[in-house]
């Protein structure tokens, strides 16, 4: 289901002779490894060996050319390097280039370099600049209020955000800025507030986790075989976002685990699109123009995609036409007359734009697309870190334990979970929010500043630069969250009572915070709780010996290598 793109090319050797040939074993820190790796982050795999090293010559050209300029101007000339030495915590930054080596030799561990880097400065906020961008990054929770909501107008997500996530996203809540956004944000609030749609999702979950996930979990645990863990957790959150949003169900849970068109297309596009929040803009944007490696799998993606939701959308507006039409509760449902109004567009296209969409469902499709992206993966991710760090903290896994049994004894051990059941659950929310402040779905998220600005720690911003809070460090700052900040602890969010006590969302700023925070909030916890509670009850997950647990750069934190499990039954 999953789709890399890290495939390593079969002319290793030579590109590595090719590298050595023009002189670039070792520059400026940057090893020939380094080098390798982040070629091969950067560029489609079909590249040639010629082709590399060819790079690799201009780079040593660039690069020595560079160092002339550096030498005979030298370092500090430029209002930057001079504001750097006392003012700009950060990693090393050089002329022209700024940190992009120091950022490569760390692709494979970004979040942590942050921290480490943030650490060494003893700062709780950084500066670091790639050839086109240069970028804050702050931990401060007064600084996080600040961007997000005292000058909530001042950074938005800005057009370089929506450039880079357009083709998959277009102009859909996640993507938007001003009226665009501010439209579909106050829909969708009135929409996810209503008795109607929490009753819909939580049927949706019970369904689909006491029924096909359990299913699936019951045949793994008889033949005893590992499986990827995550993998499940990606495939039960897509078949349940695709029922709420279009009230459709892509059987991505079916027993012979399918590889479904549209979900592999949707995996491909979002994969593509985050790879280029780390390249130079003008990277990505060339390969587009060419019709290149990664850029051409997310057009042919793209296509897919539409393909299925405007299909989905043509045939919800044919049978809302017809003669004994449905009653449908889903996003797309409520969502039709919204598009309708906000483009003053025609129910149907036109019969001289046949085949084309319609500026109302271009916007439906954004809609329902960009709930598909915020709702899936970063419950999944969640759910499989959560899985993880209790087969680290048995001691923990058993309090959930008691407490799931404690409260299904109470309403007869009936089964199903309701929403009641769900909200008494406190140790286990304590758990999950504890996973979500160590292993953030979201670890961290950009937003660009209009105008020059200093932040309550001091940072500054200029106007241009990209800012971005970032969740990962935040919770593992023990000036935020005390000494014991790297331990997993749920406690921490318990009252003397053992009631679940609400954080600042600045402090813990995992769902974002402010007039943009996350809309699927309490639709994420209720999700995640049944598929604890239902899973955990019955069955004992371990992780296979010598998987080795870490993460993947991308937009969400999903772990490198998946999760690899074994289950057995409990009972
Ligand atoms: C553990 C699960 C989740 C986490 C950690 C999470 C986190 C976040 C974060 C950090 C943002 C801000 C992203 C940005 O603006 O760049 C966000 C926005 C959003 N989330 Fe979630 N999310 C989760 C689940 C969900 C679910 C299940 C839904 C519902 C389908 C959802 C819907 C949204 C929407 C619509 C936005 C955009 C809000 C806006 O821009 O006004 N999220 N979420």
């Amino acid at each position: 289901m999953e789709t890399t793109f890290e495939a390593e090319t079969n002319a290793g050797g030579l590109r590595k002779s090719l590298l050595a040939a023009a002189g670039l074993p070792k520059v400026w820190g940057f090893t020939l490894r380094d080098m390798r790796r982040s070629l091969n982050a950067f560029w489609p795999t079909e590249l040639s060996a010629t082709a590399i090293g060819l790079f690799a010559m201009f780079l040593s050209l660039t690069i020595g050319l560079l160092s002339v300029l550096y030498l005979f101007w030298g370092a500090g000339s430029s209002s930057i390097s001079g504001e750097r030495k006392e003012v700009f915590p950060g990693p090393k930054r050089y002329p022209l280039v700024g940190s992009l080596f120091e950022l490569l030799k760390n692709m494979h561990r970004t979040y942590d370099w942050l921290v480490e880097t943030m650490a060494k400065a003893d700062s709780s906020w950084c500066f670091l600049t790639i050839p086109g961008a240069k970028l804050v990054v702050v931990t401060d929770p007064r600084d996080v209020e600040h961007m997000l909501k005292s000058r909530f107008e001042n950074y938005p997500k800005g057009p370089e955000f929506h450039g880079l996530l357009y083709e998959l996203l277009g102009n859909g809540i996640f993507n938007a800025d001003g009226e665009v956004w501010r439209v579909q944000r106050k829909a969708a609030s009135h929409e996810f507030s209503t008795k109607s749609l929490k009753e819909l999702m939580l049927t949706i979950f019970n369904n689909k986790v006491n029924g096909a996930l359990v299913a699936l979990m019951g045949r793994f645990a008889e033949e005893g075989t590992p499986f990827d863990l995550q993998d499940v957790f990606q495939r039960c959150t897509f078949d349940t976002i695709c029922s709420i949003g279009f009230g459709v169900d892509p059987g991505c849970l079916a027993p012979e685990l399918p590889v479904v068109p549209f979900a592999n297309a949707f995996d491909i596009a979002q994969e593509v699109h985050s790879r280029r929040f780390l390249q130079p803009p003008v990277a990505y944007k060339l390969k587009r123009f060419l019709g290149l490696g990664s850029e051409r799998k997310l057009a042919e993606a793209v296509k897919e995609v539409d393909s299925f939701a405007y299909d989905v959308i043509r045939r919800r507006r044919q049978e809302m036409a017809g003669p004994c039409p449905q009653q449908h509760e889903d996003l797309l449902s409520r969502f039709i007359a919204v598009a309708d109004r906000e483009t003053k567009s025609p129910s149907a296209p036109e019969p001289e734009n046949e085949g084309v969409p319609s500026t109302a469902d271009r916007f439906l499709r954004d809609i329902i697309l960009n709930f598909v992206l915020a709702g899936r993966d970063t419950t999944s991710v969640t759910l499989t870190w959560f899985f993880w760090a209790l087969t680290q903290h048995r001691d923990v896994e058993e309090k959930i334990l008691g407490e799931v049994d404690r409260v299904d004894a109470a309403k007869g051990g009936s089964g199903a979970f309701g929403f009641e059941d769900l909200r008494s659950m406190n140790y286990l929310q304590a758990v999950l929010s504890e996973t979500l402040r160590l292993y953030p779905a979201v670890p961290s998220d950009v937003k660009s500043a209009l105008s020059d600005d200093i932040l309550p720690s001091g940072a500054i911003v200029r106007a241009g630069w990209r800012i971005a809070y970032f969740p990962y460090a935040q919770g593992r700052s023990a000036v935020v969250w005390g000494p014991d900040a790297l331990e997993f602890k749920p406690e921490r969010w318990l009252d003397s009572a053992g009631n679940f006590v609400q954080p600042s969302p600045y402090k813990f700023s995992s769902f974002q915070a402010g007039p943009r925070i996350c809309l699927g909030k309490d639709m994420a916890y209720l999700q995640m709780k049944v598929v604890a509670a239902s899973l955990l009850r019955r069955f004992k997950f371990t992780v296979v010996p010598g998987h080795v647990v870490t993460y993947r750069q991308s937009l969400v934190l999903t772990m490198r290598y998946g999760l690899q499990v074994t289950v057995e039954q409990r009972r």
